[in-house]
């Protein structure tokens, strides 16, 4: 199995990249996974203990599940992943059933930060956005499609969001194979890892197996 890790900030464009990916090689043999759906469930906290949570910080997601999963699909069997929902800041009961395919995109702000997620690898992608891109991208995601307010967008951005992008996010671009400037605008970038992704789906046999 192949693992094609893409990282980068909020709003870079990491889903729109991975999507692109499947849509040009079609979903019988890609699937793609949220390193998001493994936001830590705080089951103990409230809404409000909930909300003021630091999500951009690496321990805010269950990675050992994450690898764990991983390893499982590597070794032949499927796994139900945790369904994360943004606007209560909580997994929801529902889970997803994960077929084994030979190629797993897995997107998410922290998969180049983390040593062991990094080992499970095999081609490590970083989507790189101006900042201003992202945060106008992520307002208007946020609003219409997580619930947030103008004003929490803000808070969340300035608190958080920028200060563990600068701090741990930027700094994993330096263990990416491949970076792609402006995400799905960058149709050349698309190209390379889709014709990367075919040449592994038509010989196995590659030097990218990770031993
Ligand atoms: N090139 C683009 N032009 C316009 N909007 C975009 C572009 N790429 C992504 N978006 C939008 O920006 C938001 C965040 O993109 P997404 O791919 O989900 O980023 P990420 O997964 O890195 O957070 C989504 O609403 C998406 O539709
Ligand atoms: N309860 C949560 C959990 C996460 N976030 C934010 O999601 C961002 C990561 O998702 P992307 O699709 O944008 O990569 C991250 O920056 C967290 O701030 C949240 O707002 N609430």
């Amino acid at each position: 199995m192949l693992v094609i890790g893409i990282a980068g900030g909020t709003g870079s464009g990491k889903t729109t990249v991975a999507k692109s990916i499947i849509t040009k090689l079609g979903s019988t043999n890609v699937t793609l996974i949220s390193q998001d759906n493994y936001y830590l469930h705080h089951s103990g906290l409230t809404f409000e203990e909930r909300e003021r949570i630091n999500y951009d910080h690496p321990r805010a997601f269950e990675n050992t599940l994450l690898l764990q999963h991983l390893n499982m699909l590597k070794s032949g069997q499927p796994v139900d992943i945790p369904v994360y929902d943004f606007s209560t800041h909580a997994r929801s009961q529902e889970t997803i059933r994960i077929e084994v395919k030979p190629i797993v995109l897995l997107e998410g702000i922290h998969v180049l930060t983390d040593e062991d997620l990094r080992g499970a690898l095999n081609i490590k992608v970083f989507v790189d956005t101006d900042p201003d891109v992202r945060i106008l991208r992520r307002l208007t995601r946020d609003i219409n499609e997580r619930g947030r307010s103008l004003q929490s967008v803000f808070d969340q951005y300035l608190t958080t969001v920028k200060p563990m992008h600068d701090a741990f996010i930027e700094p994993s671009k330096k263990y990416a194979d491949i970076i792609i400037p402006e995400g799905g605008e960058n149709q050349i970038g698309i190209s390379l890892l889709t014709i990367l992704t075919e040449r592994y789906m038509t010989d196995r046999a590659a030097n990218y197996e990770i031993g």
